[in-house]
């Protein structure tokens, strides 16, 4: 069977530990580097004891260098780095002719300015922004960018959320691109293994807390998504808040609706119903995120109110999951030539 040697940079932290597990069940993906600097020397199994015994996991910890990575015959490197970080090593590994897929938000951003703003930094590898191809496979075309790209910008956790559901509707005119208003809720894992303390068990356990209002930094890939699919700039309201649960993403998204209620369900079918990871959960039915945790689906639910003339978006999906590693292996599957659903089913 074809083995894609593949690496993961980052490999020690959650969304890494997630690619490891779904690239150790992957039938067609051979673990030839993992980097951590804390655990550099170090065996996998001896990090993770959850991966002991599994075939491919005698592989040790390394130091992120690209040359070692190179050297470990990858093909394809997945980048689980903090954004920032992570794009001077997409730099040195495109040199050296592997192909990367990029977890952080370092190449989602068409505009270095608007990167600029929203992180507080200039772009440090803005050459790449031009070729870098915002990797969620279910959008128009999409998928087939992805399977020629050399550098994927994998999407961030909130944005997979909002966006799915979003796009079909506006690219029919369906909803007003103006009146945009989403409420997530995320776990905690979302902020990753090294985040501060208001990330600790004592103050995120039994609350809930909105956070990043009125400007999170995944705000500028959402409008850029939505504003492709409008035709114009979207500008819209976005409130995370954090809950004291591990994985899961829930969404609740509502627009003016401009079409008829049952237009609603017919754009979504349309644009879904022959994609693998889309469930459509049907009018009236929410999502559920016990639903889609430790999976790479995301379920999507719709509701009208009559009363206000709003339409009502329900998500649910695994941060980790089609937020983060799960739709990473999508990408992974398309640049490789491998079937949509290698290594991705049943898990
Ligand atoms: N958590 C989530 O739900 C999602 C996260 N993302 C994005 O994915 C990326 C990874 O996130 P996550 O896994 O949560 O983060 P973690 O904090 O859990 O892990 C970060 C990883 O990066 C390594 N690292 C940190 N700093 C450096 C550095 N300067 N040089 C080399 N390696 C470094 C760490 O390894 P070590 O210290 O051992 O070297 C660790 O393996 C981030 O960009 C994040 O924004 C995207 C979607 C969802
Ligand atoms: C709960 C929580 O803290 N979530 C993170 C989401 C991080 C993430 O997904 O990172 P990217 O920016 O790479 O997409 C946050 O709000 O910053």
């Amino acid at each position: 069977m074809q083995k894609i040697k593949t690496a993961v940079v980052g490999a020690s932290g959650y969304t890494g530990m997630e690619l490891l597990r779904l690239l150790l069940m992957h039938p067609n993906a051979e673990l030839t580097c993992v980097t951590s600097r804390q655990y550099a020397g170090q065996p996998l199994s001896s990090v993770f004891p959850r991966f002991s015994q599994m075939a491919g996991s005698e592989v040790a910890f390394t130091e992120p260098d690209a040359e070692t990575i190179k050297a470990s015959g990858a093909e394809i490197a997945f980048l689980a780095l903090p954004h920032g970080v992570a794009a001077a090593y997409a730099t040195a590994l495109l040199e050296l002719g592997v192909k990367v897929i990029d977890l952080s938000a370092d190449f989602r951003l068409n505009d270095p300015d608007v990167y600029e703003e929203f992180y507080g930094a200039v772009h440090p590898a803005q050459e790449l922004l031009k070729e870098a191809v915002y990797g969620m496979p279910e959008l128009p075309q999409r998928s087939e960018a992805i399977a020629k790209a050399r550098l994927i910008a994998s999407p961030g956790c909130y944005p997979t959320s909002i966006i799915l559901p979003l796009v079909p509707l506006l690219q029919n005119g369906l909803i007003d691109p103006q009146s945009i208003v989403t409420c997530s809720m995320s776990g905690v894992s979302g902020a990753g293994k090294s985040s501060n303390v208001l990330f600790s068990f004592c103050e995120a356990n039994e609350s809930v807390r909105a956070y990043s209002a009125p400007k999170h930094r995944h705000l500028s890939e959402i409008e850029q998504e939505l504003s492709i699919a409008a035709s114009e700039p979207v500008a819209m309201s976005f409130t995370p808040h954090l809950v004291p649960t591990h994985n899961g993403i829930c969404t609740t998204t509502s627009a003016k609706l401009i079409g008829s209620p049952e237009s609603i369900g017919k754009a979504l079918e349309a644009a879904y119903a022959d994609k693998e990871f889309v469930r459509l959960l049907g009018e009236g039915s929410t999502a559920d995120t016990k639903n889609v945790t430790r999976t790479n689906f995301i379920d999507i639910g719709w509701a009208v109110d009559e009363r206000t003339g709003r339409v009502l978006l329900f998500s649910a999906e695994d941060n980790l999951g089609k937020g983060a590693a799960g739709q990473a292996v999508q990408s992974f599957n398309l640049v490789a030539g491998l079937p949509t659903q290698a290594g991705l089913q049943n898990i």
